[in-house]
């Protein structure tokens, strides 16, 4: 079958993307501990959380690990407005700080969910960072507590993002739009 999707324009080029997930690190260190649990949304967020938990192992913070599997968009360039929880925590949260990891905060209700789940299982603190931020033309509750990329209004690709399954890794962030 013809391919006739787009072709994807850099908009950010990994060696970009690992200037700013070490940026991030030493911003996180300081406000977490070797307790805290990282958390990522599956599945676009495996990528960040992989290169950020890294990068805070180098400014010597080793954290706790366990991912919620959310989706809301499937192979739509749109959000379906409901949230899908196909997995939850592996381990108990209770009384722990959590650090939820995702790729692209958008309508901003992946996020929102997870922020809900985690404290329902007891969580003591929620962060929530993301890797790129898309512009909103009002402001959505509850904005990320760290931000690496202020994204254009585009579709995205790349390090995580999909276009319907694919290019997810793409080591640059890509428009296909
Ligand atoms: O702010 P929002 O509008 O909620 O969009 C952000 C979410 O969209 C993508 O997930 P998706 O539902 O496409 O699942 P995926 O992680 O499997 O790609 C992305 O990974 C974020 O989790
Ligand atoms: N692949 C992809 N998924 C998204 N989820 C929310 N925004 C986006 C985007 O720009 N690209």
């Amino acid at each position: 079958m013809a391919d006739t999707s787009p072709t994807p324009t850099v908009l950010l080029p990994e060696a970009d993307i690992a200037r700013i997930v070490a940026d991030l690190a030493d911003r996180i260190a300081p406000v977490i501990d070797d307790d805290t649990v990282a958390t990522v949304l599956l599945t676009g967020g495996l990528w960040f959380a992989a290169d950020l938990t890294r990068a805070l192992s180098r400014v010597g913070r080793n954290i706790r690990f366990d991912a919620l599997w959310l989706s809301s968009y499937g192979d739509d360039k749109t959000s379906r407005g409901q949230i899908n929880v196909y997995a939850p925590f592996q381990r108990p949260i209770a009384g722990r700080r959590v650090l939820i990891l995702d790729d692209v905060f958008d309508t901003g209700l992946s996020l929102a969910e997870a922020v809900r789940i985690a404290k329902e299982g007891g969580a003591s603190e929620v962060l929530t960072c993301v890797f790129a931020r898309k512009p909103w033309p009002k402001p959505r509750a509850p904005e990320p507590d760290f931000v690496g990329w202020e994204a254009p209004n585009r579709f995205l690709v790349g390090y995580g993002l999909d276009h319907a399954g694919s290019l997810r890794g793409l080591p640059d962030i890509c428009a296909m739009d």
